[in-house]
């Protein structure tokens, strides 16, 4: 048997200080808190983390506050650093949120709009090199035939792969993804998983994603967090977080995980809790 090679000193510091570390954060608006002393260990890098809840359990503000663009007091720990007084452009450098729509009315041809979102996070270099890794993105995504059309002119899916590629181009240390698959039809769902995957692990982010198919949570993600009412209801490995008692409770659905026949878990929806059972 071959000997586990000895971790060195720097490499356990590492694994201990890598990735993002949420310490007593709450977050909200003017009239409303919604996220109550949230706390949650080591986010590590090279993961995917799930964030799952019902509708307005608060999903979208954590992924904003983390972002710097919601109102949040607390503290953030990127690799040992503290995010939360830093300036928001020094923040917005190493972090990028993706939100559920792109902004209407920008005239800009797809090419152009990931260009400028490359040089706004100090993409510096030849404008030939930069054009040509943005097209090395576009034909993994799938879109390289979309390079020239405007954005007004897209679909909704078509939009959120190019957001997905305006995030990505920028090389962030954080990258949050709200509900990036919701436009987009079953292959495209596996695709940009496959990619953010393929990305978080090769680029060493700490990539969290909001969904509401839990079978993309069992299967795509390392670490889900389950919210409820802007309260962390469970944290751990998906088959240890998404159980029938979770989504009873989360959810208020009957439900069951249960394995097909390649292995891979999946969920089955029997009724609502309080449903007389069949
Ligand atoms: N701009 C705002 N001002 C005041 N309250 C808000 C604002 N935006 C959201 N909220 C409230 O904050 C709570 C959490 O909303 P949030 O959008 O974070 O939920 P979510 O989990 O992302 O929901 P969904 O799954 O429906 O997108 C909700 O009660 C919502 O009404």
């Amino acid at each position: 048997m071959s000997a586990m090679p000895e971790m060195q000193p720097q490499d356990l510091l590492n694994a201990a200080t890598q990735g993002l570390q949420i310490r007593d954060f709450n977050a909200g608006y003017p009239k409303r808190h919604v996220i109550r002393h949230l706390n949650v260990p080591m986010l590590p890098r090279g993961k995917i983390t799930v964030l799952l809840g019902p509708n307005g359990s608060g999903k979208s503000t954590l992924l904003r506050s983390l972002a710097g663009l919601n109102r949040a007091e607390g503290q953030l720990f990127l690799d040992g650093h503290d995010l939360m007084p830093m300036p928001f452009a020094r923040r917005a450098e190493q972090v990028v949120y993706l939100p559920q729509t792109l902004p209407a009315g920008v005239h800009l041809h797809v090419l152009e709009s990931i260009i400028v979102a490359q040089r706004a996070s100090g993409g510096k270099g030849k404008v030939s090199e930069g054009t040509d890794k943005v097209m090395t993105l576009l034909r993994q995504l799938g879109i390289e035939h979309l390079a020239l059309s405007y954005l007004d002119q897209l679909s909704g899916g078509q939009k959120q792969l190019v957001g997905l590629a305006q995030s990505l181009i920028r090389q962030p240390s954080l990258l949050l993804l709200d509900e990036p698959l919701s436009a987009l039809d079953l292959n495209y769902q596996f695709h940009v998983m496959d990619l953010v995957r393929k990305e978080t692990q090769k680029r060493n982010i700490v990539t969290v994603v909001v969904v509401h198919d839990i079978n993309i949570a069992l299967r795509h993600g390392d670490r889900v967090l389950m919210l409820k009412d802007g309260n962390l209801i469970a944290d751990g490995e998906p088959e240890d977080v998404i159980t029938a008692d979770s989504l009873a409770r989360v959810y208020g659905v009957r439900g069951r995980i249960e394995r097909c026949s390649q292995g891979t878990p999946q969920i089955l929806i029997d009724g609502l809790v309080g449903d007389p059972e069949i």
